[in-house]
């Protein structure tokens, strides 16, 4: 009999398009499973608008210290309208990303062969953003007093600490120094914010000495803005705090096919607590239900999370399946079909859907 290696897998499909996409992510990681004699034994946890609207609840501790106990943790996506804006986008998804200590937020993105892309001249788009994952202004340090009152005033202060912003530069690094242009850009705004910003370049100043080969250089966020659109294959490794990050890896998703394509991995290098894998993309209110979601980030996701897990062959499986019918892409097609179409290619089968 062979052998086969058991992962635990948390899958959390979340809101509105997020369990659309993650059904074929999940289908996909069926198809290779066997190929690679690995199983997944997936826990699916049901959190989200329904679980808030029914019991209160966000991610009760319980929970998440379940999901704590898997190798790995699928997302789908997170948010509803019905829902006060802020309650699942902190009470879960950060509180996941937060408490197991996702501290590299991997954005990669790459313009693969066939995808529109609004830009002109494109060129050879392939980076990476390390965006800080719990730091910054997403870490709720602020308030707001005569709340609604023409007196309101509202803060929202952004924490940067010596540790964390060592450690996620010193991932940017390792990762720069990985690849075969090894470059890494520091974007921040520094002339403004001198405090952080001062602290972000000193750090990679500082760690640069270790990687000699790596060639460093700096952009103000308002800038890097300009070059994305204008010439993002300047790009290798970007490095940059939370929210900075955030705004950026939905531009740079822009040009290189769209939002629908852009995959991501709140990873925790330690391995302290499970790393969780998800699309760049929210819940989508706008066409939820309506079959019209590219699941290709989602199911990109769970490429990224194979890499994580040790199965680099597999997840390479997932980005030619990807390439390749990106390049065959013409016409609508549903959630369904392009889970299908990707599928079939991973299983090595001609896939049937046009
Ligand atoms: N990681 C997450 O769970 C996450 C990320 C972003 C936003 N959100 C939440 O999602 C909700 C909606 O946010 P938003 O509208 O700002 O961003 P969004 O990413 O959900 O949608 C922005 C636009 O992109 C489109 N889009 C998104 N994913 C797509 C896909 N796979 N295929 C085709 N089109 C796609 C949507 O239809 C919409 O027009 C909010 O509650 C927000 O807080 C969650
Ligand atoms: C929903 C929100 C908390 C989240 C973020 O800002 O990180 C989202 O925009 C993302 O990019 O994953
Ligand atoms: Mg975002």
């Amino acid at each position: 009999m062979t052998s086969t290696r058991p992962f635990s897998l948390a899958v959390v499909p979340g809101d509105g398009i997020g369990p659309e996409v993650t059904a074929q992510a999940l289908r996909v990681l069926d198809v290779l499973a066997p190929q690679h004699g690995v199983t997944f034994e997936r826990t699916e946890y049901d959190l989200g608008a329904r679980r808030w609207h029914a019991t209160g609840e966000t991610l009760p501790d319980a929970v998440l210290e379940e999901i704590r106990q898997h190798d790995a943790i699928l997302l789908g996506a997170v948010g509803d309208p019905s829902v006060p804006s802020g309650v699942l986008e902190r009470g879960l998804l950060l509180k996941l990303r937060f408490e197991l200590d996702h501290y590299v937020n991997l954005r990669p993105s790459k313009l693969f062969t066939g995808v529109p892309t609004p830009l002109a001249a494109p060129g050879d788009i392939d980076f990476v953003v390390v965006r800080e994952g719990t730091e910054g202004p997403y870490v709720g340090n602020g308030g707001a007093i005569r709340v609604g009152t023409p007196q309101e005033v509202a803060t929202e202060v952004s924490l940067n600490t010596a540790f964390g912003v060592e450690r996620v530069v010193r991932d940017a690094f390792a990762r720069a120094q990985a690849r075969p242009r090894r470059k890494l850009t520091l974007v921040h705004k520094n002339n403004v914010l001198v405090h952080a910003g001062h602290l972000w370049s000193r750090t990679v100043e500082t760690v640069a000495a270790e990687y000699p080969e790596v060639t460093v250089d700096y952009l103000h966020v308002d800038a890097a803005t300009i070059f994305l659109a204008t010439d993002p294959a300047r790009f290798d490794v970007i490095v940059t705090d939370n929210l900075f990050g955030d705004i950026l890896t939905d531009l740079a998703a822009a040009i290189t096919g769209g939002i629908g394509l852009a995959a991501s991995g709140n990873v925790n290098p330690d391995r302290t607590a499970p790393s969780m894998f998800e699309p760049v993309h929210g819940s989508a209110p706008d066409i939820a239900g309506q079959s019209k979601a590219d699941p290709t980030a989602a199911i990109l996701s769970a490429g990224l999370l194979l890499d994580h897990l040790g199965l680099p062959e597999a997840a390479a499986q997932i980005t030619e399946a990807v390439e390749a019918d990106i390049a065959e892409r013409s016409g609508a097609r549903s959630t369904e079909e392009v889970g299908e179409a990707i599928a079939s290619r991973v299983a090595g089968e001609v896939s049937t859907v046009a």
